[in-house]
């Protein structure tokens, strides 16, 4: 199972959060955020960042003209749209050369159906806890309701997660999931990762899959 650790803003805690080698690392462009981090993190600190490791920009809304130039000054592996960009939004920005992880928050019912359009645009989907934020709510879905999803593109499971909700996570399964996102769970304060809790859960992960 992937692991993807969203929300980073400081360099020290980005590096130290990079040593434990999650495989994708999220960095929110949202200027609403209380992780936005364009102030706190230059492009070459994120471009730097170890092999192997993705990098993920949140946006929410944002015009295509701005994701793509963060995307390239950035480097960016994944833009993961947060907020209503339409199917067509994100066939254009994956005709541009993105590749597009589509959040969608899900509350206590969902149509699956609409998300048949999404497809063929998105390498993913991530599924988020709707709440008064457009990410970072901090609180987890009823993800029995993920049932009902019978689509092909994989996705990552988020909203709350973190160590207290991690043996219901490891078993928890869905022929299309390929991911856990972690985020204000794992935070000593809003962008900033407790890296022992951090590494404790990544190695609980690592030590459940090496025995499923
Ligand atoms: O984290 C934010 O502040 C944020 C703000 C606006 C859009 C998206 C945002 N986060 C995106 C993520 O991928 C989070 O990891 C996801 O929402 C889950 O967060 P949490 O419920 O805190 O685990």
């Amino acid at each position: 199972m992937k692991v993807k650790i969203c929300g980073m803003r400081e360099a020290a805690n980005l590096w130290a959060v990079a040593d434990l080698k999650p495989d994708y690392l999220g960095f929110i462009f949202y200027g609403k955020s209380t992780r936005y981090m364009r102030d706190t993190l230059s492009a070459s600190r994120v471009r730097n960042l170890p092999a192997g490791i993705k990098r993920v920009g949140v946006f929410v809304n944002a015009d295509l003209t701005n994701v793509q130039a963060t995307a390239s000054a950035y480097a960016l592996d994944y833009v993961q749209l947060h907020g209503h960009e339409t199917p067509e939004y994100c066939q254009q920005a994956r005709d541009s050369g993105l590749h597009i992880i589509k959040a969608f928050a899900v509350g206590e019912t969902f149509d699956f159906t609409t998300l048949t359009t999404y497809e063929p645009s998105c390498d993913f989907f991530l599924f988020d806890t709707k709440g008064a934020l457009p990410g970072g709510n901090g609180t987890a879905f009823d993800w029995q309701i993920l049932a009902g999803y019978a689509g092909t593109t994989p996705f990552f499971l988020s909203g709350g997660l973190g160590p207290d909700n991690l043996a219901a996570l490891l078993a928890f399964h869905h022929p299309q999931l390929y991911g856990f996102d972690f985020n204000s769970h794992l935070e000593t304060t809003p962008g900033v990762k407790d890296v022992a809790v951090t590494q404790q859960l990544l190695q609980r992960l690592h030590h459940e899959s090496a025995n499923s």
